[in-house]
């Protein structure tokens, strides 16, 4: 049984063999994040962040759904007419887990969209590191067909990683796209048949789980801070990240990668990646 079974009740996680997997738990509407899984997801995120036995973590939704975006009833219509403060911790418990915590995790996180995919989910869709999708999934900024432009930090999302026009096409037609669709604007990875995507992204993971996690945290958040900076204070920040890795990383894995290859010839950096140990 898993150590937190029953822990949420939004949310079920489940950590095996390293992984952290995360699965939005309300099925029977389509995970839509209300209130209560915002709450919860927070919690979730702080928790695993500690839990050395998840390296790498999986988000992924209950049955035919990844997350069909923010819950219309208890995320909206419930709470209009609540005071504006009340409203603001509305707001700030959904950017909290779906991209503050998210964008610069200490851990790798692999988006892994099984099904529906809509409005507010391309926040958490975009800050997490990696995202591989069924070829069945179904996109959509959905947003503009009941009546409200992208909220929270969802345009921002799409124009990191979607082109100008076809951001521009999802947000003001409604339209849905597919995963293989997705994975050709860039806004995933790569799509596979629904049926093979748990092995899929299983795979990723595992080829994370051989990273020395200090310098894999790294690399993905400085690339993530390079995107807002020019290219003079990149250079003095990324040169910062490098430093601090070599100080940082308690395996001292540049030391190691560098004897494998050039003193004991048994890894080619190109090639593979150094033995930890
Ligand atoms: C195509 C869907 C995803 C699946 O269709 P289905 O499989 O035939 O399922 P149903 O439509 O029968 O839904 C099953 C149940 O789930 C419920 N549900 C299904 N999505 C939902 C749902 N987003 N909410 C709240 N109940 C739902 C739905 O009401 C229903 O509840 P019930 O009648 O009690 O069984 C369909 O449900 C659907 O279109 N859902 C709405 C998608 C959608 O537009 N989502 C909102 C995007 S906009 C957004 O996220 C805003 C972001 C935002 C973020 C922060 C901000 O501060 C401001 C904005």
């Amino acid at each position: 049984m898993s150590k937190y079974a029953a822990r949420w009740e939004t949310v079920k996680v489940d950590v095996e063999a390293g992984i952290g997997w995360i699965t939005l738990n309300r099925p029977d509407k389509r995970n839509a994040m209300s209130p209560t899984l915002n709450r919860e997801m927070i919690d979730v995120l702080e928790t695993l962040e500690l839990d050395e036995e998840a390296q790498v973590i999986v988000l992924t939704g209950a049955g035919d759904a990844w997350t069909a975006g923010m819950d219309l009833k208890e995320y909206f219509r419930e709470n209009d007419g609540k005071p504006e403060i009340f409203q603001e911790r509305l707001r700030r418990d959904c950017s909290q887990w779906q991209w503050k915590l998210l964008r610069m995790y200490a851990k790798p996180t692999i988006a892994m969209v099984n099904g529906w995919c809509f409005g507010g989910a391309f926040s958490p869709l975009v800050a997490c590191d990696l995202a591989i999708a069924a070829d069945e999934a179904v996109f959509g900024l959905s947003e503009i067909n009941w009546g409200i432009p992208p909220g929270n930090l969802v345009s921002k999302a799409v124009a990191d990683t979607m082109g100008h026009r076809q951001a521009l096409h999802y947000i003001m037609t409604g339209d849905t796209f597919t995963g293989q669709e997705a994975a050709a604007m860039g806004l995933i990875n790569k799509s596979v048949p629904r049926a093979q995507l748990r092995d899929e992204v299983t795979a990723l993971a595992n080829k994370l789980l051989e990273k020395a996690p200090v310098v894999l945290r790294i690399a993905k958040n400085g690339f993530k801070r390079c995107r807002e900076l020019n290219w003079d204070q990149n250079e003095d920040y990324l040169y910062a990240k490098v430093d601090q890795s070599n100080y940082r990383d308690p395996e001292k894995g540049r030391a190691q990668g560098l004897k494998q290859f050039l003193d004991d010839k048994t890894i080619k950096p190109g090639l593979q990646t150094f033995k930890r140990g």
